[in-house]
């Protein structure tokens, strides 16, 4: 709703309540249609000022509104009767503008806004564009070049970078009134402003759509956006309007816009974890953390320094080796200063103490260990961090899969050890996986999940099982792209069909810029491979391709070595190109396997790969690895490349229909019987047997089915 006041003297104040974020529910737009009205009628008042409860002015339109029906007034004419009247109105803005609470600003007269506040247009991040007359307005007022950045972009600033673009004015107080004088508003209404154009205005949108395109790896909206400010500069404002409209309910119809405000809401929904024992977000005490450690300075390592003291934690660097140590203690300060000027922070907060030795991490609240991915090493740091450290401190690993259970099984305290599973680059990449197991500590959980989340990132509590959530999904993605190879396909076939999916790149150059040993260590600590293995291709029991263990037994391993599944120029060489030693190695493995190579069709390959990982998935939450499937989807989304416009690979499999995902499975699971990946889970199965709920119901059964021993 929203609130009609009368300050002292003639200004009617107009206050948006909807908490948390006055977002425009349908009762809120009808507040400000009558509110308005009010003001209007009531000649003692000559002028109007709109503002936002709890120091917010408005969060945008009211998202969870757009799955149902439209209800209360609509947005468009509202703000453009708020434009047309004629008594001033100014938007008096405090903590956040975004979306439509933007462009209901950019309908009043005037703008306001505390030197703290944050604005912007980021409905391109929902598969949207600023369909409130936000296309159209901004232009005008700020021009078409650094419209056409935040529009496509939809990237926040605070008010000072918008002040320079003369679309407010700031100020330092908290702002309870303001007055606007009574000058003509002739000039205040922007939609009957000219848009400023640079004179190369075609170049520009040509330019900026070919960039769009590019960087959309097939995201809908960016390109509507760029055809809204074209419909901007060139159109006048109602026919803009009626292109922005068109443009609108494109994309409102598609399912990337649905796709897109799930993976809003999933970010969230992870954050209010809960534990199969019962244990939650709600009911959880976190402990603060204020001096951590980190065992093992290699790449992930420094980064999670990184990580750890941009959020002003003081952190003991340890490193047993002098080498890496020395080279350590010359970079990690550089790479702080660097991220620290990227998030334009003046200083890094946190302060960095190097240490050759274990001891040294005796007095902090919570240590990282992330050494070397082999298990009898992580035993010993384990056990010399339980014999070294305070009692009650917590202790966790960045193992990427291995069992946590065992590493706190060698500990005094089992119950304060969790994973804390990052990717690479630490301090850059946005996804934590938080591992509990069976004996791990509510606290413990809570704490990490809470230090995740000051990092900046968002944290996925998942059970302990061998490669987790993510890992564990990506091992039969791995298996099928291999298997692809065997069958016909090339490296670049298969890398081509998932980046048109929209994956930043396909599953080989992944591969190679991971480091093709990582794969390799694990499948020999597995005994799948190495010395004394013969060289079959079914192995314990099961299909198995041995051709990513002949690569690097060739010495390639990747962009490191300069040669993989592609070649580079040189080691460490980013650019991929395709390599005729991959081709001849192919066509020779499969002679001595005899095997025919045939032509794969781009559906097949997209469907065993994504299909595989999907059934992989429903095999988690029928096991209560993850709570449900936003957790999964938002380990994929923000871990591992998943296009955010397919939602996550839960989200996508609903999207695609489960009847659907079942029946290709049993296609595929026929011609592959060897392969148990393709076996279509029982939890997939029951789901279709129930009629395919959508995706948000999927937690409600999983947990009834759970009840009735169903699963
Ligand atoms: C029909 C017209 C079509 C087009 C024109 C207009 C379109 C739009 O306006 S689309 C919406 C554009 N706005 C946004 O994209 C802003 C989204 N919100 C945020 O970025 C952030 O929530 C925030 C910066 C506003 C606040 O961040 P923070 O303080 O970190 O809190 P949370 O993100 O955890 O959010 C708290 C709480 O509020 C819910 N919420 C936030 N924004 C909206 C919204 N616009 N509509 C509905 N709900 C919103 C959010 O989900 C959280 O809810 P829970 O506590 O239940 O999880």
């Amino acid at each position: 709703m929203a609130t009609y006041s009368r300050l002292p003297g003639s200004v009617a104040l107009i206050t948006l309540q909807n908490p948390p974020v006055n977002a425009l529910s349908a009762a809120v737009r009808q507040g400000i249609v009558d509110t308005v009205q009010r003001a209007l009628k009531d000649p003692k008042v000559t002028s109007v000022v709109i503002c936002g409860q709890n120091g917010k002015f408005c969060g945008g339109a009211d998202i969870r509104e757009f799955a149902g029906p439209m209800l209360g007034p609509p947005l468009v004419p509202m703000i453009h009767a708020i434009e047309a009247v004629d008594k001033p109105v100014a938007a008096a803005i405090e903590g956040v503008a975004l979306g439509g609470g933007l462009e209901l600003a950019l309908g009043c007269h005037y703008r306001i806004a505390h030197s703290k506040a944050l604005l912007g247009l980021p409905e391109v991040t929902l598969g949207l564009l600023p369909g409130a007359g936000g296309s159209q307005r901004l232009p005008r007022l700020i021009g078409l070049t650094a419209a056409l950045d935040l529009i496509t972009t939809g990237r926040q600033h605070d008010s000072s970078f918008f002040s320079s673009l003369h679309l407010l004015c700031v100020c330092s107080q908290s702002i309870s009134s303001v007055c606007v004088s009574g000058q003509s508003l002739d000039s205040r209404r922007l939609s009957t402003l000219p848009c400023p154009c640079p004179p190369d205005v075609d170049s520009l949108l040509d330019k900026t759509m070919v960039k769009v395109r590019q960087r959309s790896r097939g995201a809908l909206a960016p390109v509507a956006c760029v055809q809204a400010l074209m419909a901007a500069a060139s159109l006048p404002y109602t026919q803009g309007m009626e292109k922005e409209r068109d443009l609108l309910t494109t994309l409102f119809n598609s399912g990337q816009a649905r796709a897109l405000q799930y993976a809003f809401f999933s970010q969230r929904v992870v954050g209010k974890w809960s534990l199969p024992s019962g244990a939650s977000w709600d009911n959880s005490a976190a402990r603060t953390i204020s001096k951590a450690a980190v065992i093992g300075l290699g790449t992930m390592g420094r980064g999670i320094v990184v990580a750890l003291a941009l959020t002003g934690i003081s952190v003991v660097a340890v490193e047993t080796q002098e080498k890496q140590l020395a080279e350590a203690s010359q970079v990690v300060p550089a790479m702080l200063q660097r991220e620290a000027g990227r998030r334009s922070l003046a200083t890094p907060p946190g302060v960095i103490s190097f240490s050759s030795n274990l001891q040294d991490v005796c007095e902090v609240e919570l240590v990282i260990e992330a050494v070397f991915e082999d298990m009898s090493l992580k035993l010993q740091v384990f056990r010399h961090l339980t014999s070294v450290c305070r009692p009650g401190t917590l202790l966790c690993s960045n193992t990427s899969g291995l069992d946590i259970d065992r590493l706190a099984a060698v500990t005094q305290s089992p119950g304060l050890v969790v994973g804390m599973h990052f990717f690479a680059p630490a301090h850059v990449m946005k996804l934590l996986e938080v591992v509990y197991g069976p004996r791990s500590s509510p606290e413990a959980v809570a704490t990490a999940m809470q230090l995740g989340k000051r990092m900046g990132k968002v944290s996925v509590a998942v059970g302990n099982c061998p490669g987790f959530v993510g890992n564990r999904m990506l091992k039969p993605y791995l298996e099928q792209a291999n298997f692809l190879l065997e069958e016909g396909a090339t490296p670049q076939q298969v890398d081509e069909v998932l980046e048109e999916f929209g994956f930043p790149m396909g599953v080989f150059r992944m591969s190679d810029l991971s480091g093709l040993d990582v794969g390799w260590r694990i499948r020999k600590e597995a005994g799948l491979t190495g010395p004394g293995v013969e060289s079959t291709r079914t192995r314990q029991g099961r299909r198995y391709s041995p051709l990513p263990d002949q690569v690097c037994e060739a010495g390639r391993l990747g962009q490191k070595t300069g040669r993989g599944w592609y070649q580079y120029d040189g080691p460490g060489g980013r650019v991929a190109r395709s390599d005729h030693w991959v081709n001849i190695f192919l066509e020779a493995y499969r002679a001595e396997h005899g095997l025919v190579a045939r032509s794969i069709a781009p559906e097949e390959i997209l469907e065993r790969c994504l299909y595989a990982l999907i059934n992989e998935g429903f095999n988690i939450l029928q096991d209560a690895m993850a709570a449900g499937p936003e957790d999964i989807d938002a380990i994929y989304v923000f871990g591992y490349g998943w296009p955010r416009h397919h939602g996550g690979p839960m989200f996508h499999a609903g999207q695609v229909g489960l009847g659907r995902i079942l029946e290709r499975l049993q296609h595929h699971h026929h011609n592959h019987p060897d392969v148990p990946h393709l076996k279509p889970s029982t939890l997939l199965r029951r789901l279709v047997a129930v009629g395919s709920p959508p995706v948000q119901k999927w937690r409600e059964f999983i947990n009834k089915e759970r009840v009735h021993s169903q699963l």
